[in-house]
């Protein structure tokens, strides 16, 4: 059953076609990683899911409702971390997670949430004026988190967390979707979505151009795979490019380098390459995610590989422990 569907789901802003007909189908309790650099378009796509914006064309359907008209039967049951998220400078975190605890009609317990996001007491007893971007981001994932929505729409949440506070999204994450929950997940940062996503999308210029499990994204990867080897001796390189699956053959000295399209391809490549030369010495670089990432999105601005790691002025003390 799908959570979340689009179909030809567009955005304009005056020309501009910030979402351009994009087809989402989200499984009910999948955990969806939705990629894309700066400016792909993914808050937007987000803001239509939650009918904060209304589609130029297309239609959204969100946990069976029409996204534009049904939208507060869809934020009833949805816990969204949005991108910027803006508080109550005067309120404290508290009082943010207490107040939208209320307004859900949720019986969960303040402290609790607060403890399960590593959000130290005291700084929730503080005015959120005074928070780090890490302490915010904690404390926008506890109020998500509230009333065990269906669906957790998570916009950038690594942002500003330090380590342990990436981990412990993870593990949240997990857990959700151990609950049942469908997690949808924008990030520019692939280490983060790679660890956590079922499967991922990739939006480019407002576009979806790749959709697939993070299994079939590495087999692709594998796909292109970078072998230098040492070579003792003058090799036939004509030999080696004649192996089936090799794209690429060139010597550097004693190194010849050959690119192969697929994992069953180095062995017998590197074989016919010793046949001709003895080879001594070898290195294998099969091509990152953020490779397979900047093929999809070329031209789109680079994405990051580890999250914005600011380190938190205040960093909240580990309040919860290290419990998963
Ligand atoms: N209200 C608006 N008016 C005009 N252009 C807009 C508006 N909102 C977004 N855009 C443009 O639409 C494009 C997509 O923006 P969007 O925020 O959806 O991207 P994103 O993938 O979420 O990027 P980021 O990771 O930077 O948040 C951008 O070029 C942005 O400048």
């Amino acid at each position: 059953m799908s959570a979340l569907q689009t179909t030809s789901l567009t955005k304009r802003f005056g020309e501009f076609v910030a979402v351009d007909g994009i087809d989402l189908d989200v499984e009910s309790g999948e955990v969806y990683g939705f990629l894309g650099p700066n400016g792909a378009g993914k808050s937007t796509t987000i803001d239509m899911l939650l009918g904060f914006l209304d589609p130029s064309e297309g239609s959204a359907t969100v946990l069976g409702h029409d996204a534009t008209r049904e939208s507060r039967a869809v934020r009833q049951r949805t816990g969204l971390l949005p991108d910027g998220l803006e508080l109550y400078e005067n309120l404290t975190g508290r009082e943010h997670v207490a107040s939208a605890i209320e307004t859900k009609g949720a019986n969960d317990d303040p402290d609790e949430l607060i403890e399960r996001v590593g959000l130290a007491p005291e700084a929730a007893r503080r005015r959120t004026g005074g928070y780090s971007k890490g302490m915010k981001q904690r404390l926008g994932l506890a109020i998500a988190l509230v009333g065990d929505p269906d669906l957790l729409v998570l916009d950038e949440p690594s942002s500003g967390l330090d380590p342990e506070g990436i981990k412990r999204l993870r593990r949240i994450v997990e857990a959700e979707a151990d609950r049942g929950a469908t997690v949808f997940f924008s990030s520019h940062i692939l280490e983060q979505v790679e660890k956590v996503c079922d499967r991922v999308g990739i939006m480019s210029g407002g576009e979806l151009v790749a959709v697939d499990t993070i299994d079939n994204l590495r087999a692709e990867l594998s796909a292109e795979s970078v072998i230098e080897a040492d070579v003792d001796g003058a090799p036939n390189l004509a030999s080696v490019e004649a192996v089936e699956g090799v794209t690429a053959v060139s010597e550097r000295g004693d190194t010849v380098e050959l690119t192969v399209n697929r994992p069953a391809a180095k062995m017998p490549a590197l074989r016919a390459l010793d046949d001709t030369a003895p080879v001594v010495d070898v290195t294998i670089d099969d091509a990152s995610l953020e490779t397979l990432f900047e093929r999809y999105t070329n031209g789109d601005e680079t994405p990051a590989t580890t999250g914005d790691e600011t380190a938190e002025e205040s960093a909240p003390a580990d309040a919860g422990g290290e419990s998963a």
